[in-house]
């Protein structure tokens, strides 16, 4: 039996009663980076996947683990071990910064706490200072370090997406996070066991006490048991490449085999990285892409840590659907906007809202529609 994706009244009450969502092996893909069948098939298979899915598997990706990856994962650690006050000094998020349960600026809170760094160097090091005090250089280029590897990863990644999507230029896609002035973020997500959450409210670890239960307008249907770590919402940049510790919790909202949306739950991989389309590609490739819907549902007696990258353009990039993806049968969906405007309306906005709505153009309107604006 599957989760329906759409939350009524009393759709929420009975899916109370309903079992967790589908385990999702089968549904999701896995896309091997080493190109065993060759960079024709590796392209062919990663476009595939961002068009149909929005939402891949990568193995076999070249960042070892023991590396890079190891040392971010063990500063980081160190850090949410610290005590809450300790912690404070990174906060409140600004968006920036360390934050407990509360999520964005408009009420939204989830059972985490968070580390969101921009991930260019100055700014690392600026964080820096009142994430580790002792060492904040070591911090800084741990984190450098980590986010050079997996830039580059998303560079790969969006390489064969513009081969496997036959671009005229195949490199627009990196070229637009590889600009100095990228505006791309780390952010490192520490679920505390679910177990234990009451053990947080009375130590008062988190500033925010509200306990954010899995409820409609924080993130969708509830999964039997858990509780929202993170709501449901697609992530709003280009493209996010998410790396985790073995504790399942991940989901995606993907269609059935008769078409309906239904939750998946993503199986850990520890070793893999999990891709997703965000809704900056969807506007480039005028809706050929589909930047997935995803939440965190925590239900697991040991901690969840993950760490997302999310590739952005610099702030003055303007998005509009690439010539190649506009046809007569295929119009322009989306209103031109610069990453600046989407992220003064995105910040305005609730986690689970479907921003890019806002930028959609009227069926009546020719191409230069006004909404959002
Ligand atoms: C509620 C919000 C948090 C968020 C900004 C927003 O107003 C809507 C998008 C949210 C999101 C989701 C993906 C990333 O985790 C994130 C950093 C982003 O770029 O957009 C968060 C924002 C945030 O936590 O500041
Ligand atoms: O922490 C996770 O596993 C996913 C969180 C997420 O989707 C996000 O931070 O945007
Ligand atoms: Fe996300």
């Amino acid at each position: 039996m599957v989760v329906p994706s759409t939350t009524s009244a009393r759709q929420e009450t009975a899916t109370m009663l309903l079992p967790p969502p589908c385990p999702g092996g089968g549904a999701i893909p896995t896309v091997d980076m080493s190109a065993p069948r060759g960079r024709g098939a590796l392209s062919r298979q990663v476009a595939r996947a961002c068009t149909e899915q929005g939402f891949f598997r990568a193995v076999n990706h070249g960042v070892p683990p023991a590396g890079p990856a190891a040392r971010l994962d063990a500063a980081t650690s160190a850090f949410f071990a610290l005590a809450a006050h300790d912690k404070q000094r990174a906060g409140p998020p600004s968006p920036l910064g360390y934050g407990c349960r509360s999520i964005g600026f408009n009420g939204d809170v989830g059972e985490l706490e968070y580390l969101l760094l921009h991930a260019n160097p100055a700014a690392v090091a600026h964080r820096a200072s009142s994430i580790d005090t002792n060492d904040p250089s070591r911090f800084s280029s741990v984190v450098n370090e980590y986010v050079e590897a997996v830039k580059q990863l998303a560079c790969d990644i969006l390489d064969l997406l513009g081969e496997g999507l036959g671009l005229e230029d195949p490199r627009l896609f990196s070229k637009l996070i590889t600009e100095t002035d990228s505006d791309s973020l780390l952010r490192i997500n520490h679920y505390p066991p679910s177990c234990t959450v009451h053990k947080l409210d009375h130590d008062d670890q988190c500033k925010l006490k509200g306990v954010a239960r899995t409820k409609a307008g924080s993130g969708g249907n509830p999964a039997a048991g858990g509780r929202i770590g993170f709501g449901e919402h697609s992530d709003p940049q280009l493209l996010s490449l998410l790396r985790a510790n073995d504790i399942d919790g991940l989901q995606v909202l993907l269609p059935d085999i008769n078409g309906k949306d239904t939750w998946i739950q993503v199986p850990a991989d520890s070793s893999a990285y999990f891709v997703n389309v965000g809704d900056l590609l969807q506007a480039l490739t005028n809706g050929r892409l589909v930047s997935v819907r995803h939440r965190v549902i925590a239900s697991a007696c040991r901690p969840r840590l993950s760490t997302i990258y999310f590739a952005a353009p610099p702030l003055h990039a303007r998005i509009s659907a690439l010539p190649e993806m506009v046809t007569a049968d295929s119009p322009p969906r989306y209103r031109s906007f610069t990453w600046a405007e989407y992220k003064t309306a995105m910040y305005s906005l609730r986690l689970s809202h479907s921003r890019l709505e806002l930028f959609h153009v009227d069926d009546d309107e020719s191409g230069n529609g006004s909404k959002g604006k």
